[in-house]
């Protein structure tokens, strides 16, 4: 059984409607088994930013599914839920990112894992950090908290905890 971590984002209506859709459209794969869901964070768009703020989530999920087979499960749920590649970084129904896979450290041509930007987004740290406070990253050997410290204040003040 392997394990990994899902991040989850959405910023258009209805927003956390995407989230849980895309939660369940995991569970129904009989390969997929969701564990541990985070809580639902407000956030301040990153890299692009004239557009509506999101809903970030981290779910941990056990499956059999390989890494590429997973990869796949997910951009099939973002098609299904209407997901639209127009602009880089650009408003989107639903984005799932595999941001761990076991403690595998791979770039393929269309996966890499750790997720590349991972370390650098508060929007990702925060609910990874509450949901698996223990993980090393196989890649620097840092835990999540290391990461955390190195996220400027302004930036962890974009991230706020939602209230459904
Ligand atoms: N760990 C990963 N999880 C999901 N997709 C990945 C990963 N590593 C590489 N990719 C590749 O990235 C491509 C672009 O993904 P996508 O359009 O979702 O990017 P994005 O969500 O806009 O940006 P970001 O990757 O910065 O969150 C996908 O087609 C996929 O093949
Ligand atoms: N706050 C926030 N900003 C983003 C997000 C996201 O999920 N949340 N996803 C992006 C591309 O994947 C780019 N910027």
């Amino acid at each position: 059984m392997n394990v990994a971590y899902i991040g989850l984002g959405s910023n258009i209506e209805p927003r956390s409607n995407y989230l849980h859709d895309a939660i369940q459209r995991l569970s129904a794969n009989k390969q997929v088994e969701v564990i541990n869901k985070s809580s639902i964070y407000e956030t301040e768009p990153v890299g692009y930013l004239e557009q509506d703020h999101f809903l970030n989530m981290v779910i941990e999920v056990h499956t059999s599914l390989s890494n590429l087979e997973l990869l796949e499960a997910c951009q099939q749920i973002e098609e299904t839920l209407g997901r639209e590649r127009t602009i880089e970084n650009g408003p989107r129904t639903i984005d799932l990112d595999i941001l761990l896979y076991n403690s595998e450290n791979r770039a393929l041509d269309t996966l890499r894992i750790p997720h590349p930007r991972l370390h650098e987004r508060a929007f990702v740290l925060v609910p990874l950090y509450e949901i698996a406070p223990h993980i090393v990253m196989p890649t620097s050997g840092k835990l999540i908290e290391d990461m955390l410290n190195d996220i400027s204040k302004k930036e962890m003040n974009s991230v706020v905890k939602w209230n459904e």
